[in-house]
C-alpha cells in the first residue's frame, strides 16, 4: 500500500493513479498548510479520487471534533480519516461510534526517537483506531510533512508496543527501502506514506518519484488493476 499526502487538483490526483498510489492524502483543517482544502474542494477530489478506480481518499487532519469530521467525511465520502495531529483517544472512540465503518488512522509521532503518545497506545487501541502510522516530529515540535527519517529500531520499540497493524512514514524514499527492511518485513506493516520524497524540487507531485517509490516498496499494482478491500490489515 503506497499513500501519497497532500494532492490539491484532480491532475495530482491522475498523476498518484497513474504512478501507482492506492491512497491521496487529502487535508482539511491542517491550518496554514499549503496543501489544505476547503470543505467543498475536500468533497470534489474526493469524488475526483474514487473516479480513477484505484485511489482511495484519506481525510488527513488535525480536527478534533468527532462530530464535525464524522459529518465532513460523510458529504465527501471519505471512509479513512487520519487523525494527524494529538487528538486524544476520546476522539478516537466519538469517531468510532459515529462512523463504524470507517478505517480510523491514529498518528503516532516519534520525536528524538522517543514515541510522544506512548502511555496513550492502549487507550488507543481499545477505543477504535484501525491502524497506525507512524511519523516523524522535529526537535522544534513540527508535524506532518517533516521529511524527517525514522530510524528502524525506534519504529520498530513503537510497533511492539502495539498490536495493530500499521502504516509507515517520515521521509520515506525509495532509496530508503534497505534501511527500513527490517520494519518492512514486519506481519504488521501495511505500507508507506509519503509526501516529501513523492516530490519534486519545486514541491510538485513527481510522477517518476512515485513510481520509484512503489516500484522500490513492492507496492506497485499489476496493470489495471485497482487494490482489493480495505486498508483495516
Ligand atoms: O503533509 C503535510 O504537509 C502535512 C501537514 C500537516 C499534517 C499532516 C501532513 N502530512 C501527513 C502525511 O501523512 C505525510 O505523508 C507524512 O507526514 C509523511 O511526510 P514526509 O515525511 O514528508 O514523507
Amino acid at each position: 500500500m503506497l499513500k501519497v499526502c497532500g494532492a490539491t487538483t484532480p491532475s495530482d490526483l491522475a498523476t498518484l493513479a497513474a504512478a501507482g498510489a492506492d491512497h491521496a492524502g487529502l487535508w482539511h483543517g491542517v491550518p496554514g498548510g499549503p496543501a489544505e482544502l476547503t470543505a467543498d474542494e475536500l468533497t470534489a477530489l474526493a469524488a475526483a479520487a474514487h473516479a480513477t478506480g484505484v485511489l482511495r481518499p484519506v481525510l488527513v487532519t488535525f480536527l478534533g471534533d468527532a462530530a464535525e469530521l464524522a459529518a465532513l467525511a460523510r458529504g465527501a465520502r471519505i471512509d479513512h480519516l487520519q487523525l494527524h495531529a494529538y487528538q486524544p483517544p476520546s476522539t478516537v472512540a466519538a469517531l468510532r461510534r459515529a462512523l463504524p465503518g470507517a478505517v480510523l488512522i491514529k498518528v503516532l509521532h516519534l520525536r528524538d526517537g522517543r514515541c510522544q503518545e506512548r502511555p496513550l497506545i492502549r487507550a488507543y487501541e481499545r477505543a477504535g483506531t484501525d491502524l497506525f502510522l507512524l511519523d516523524t516530529a522535529t526537535d522544534d515540535g513540527r508535524i506532518g510533512s517533516t521529511g524527517t527519517p525514522l530510524a528502524a529500531p525506534e519504529a520498530l520499540d513503537v510497533v511492539a508496543r502495539t498490536t495493530l497493524p500499521f502504516w509507515l512514514a517520515g521521509g520515506v524514499r525509495a532509496g530508503s527501502r534497505a534501511r527500513l527492511a527490517t520494519v518492512a518485513a514486519h506481519p504488521r506493516f501495511r505500507g508507506i506514506d509519503v509526501d516529501t520524497g513523492a516530490r519534486d524540487p519545486h514541491g510538485r507531485l513527481h510522477a517518476p518519484a512515485v513510481r520509484a517509490l512503489a516500484r522500490t516498496w513492492g507496492t506497485a499494482r499489476a496493470p489495471g488493476t485497482a487494490p482489493t478491500g480495505r486498508s483495516r490489515g
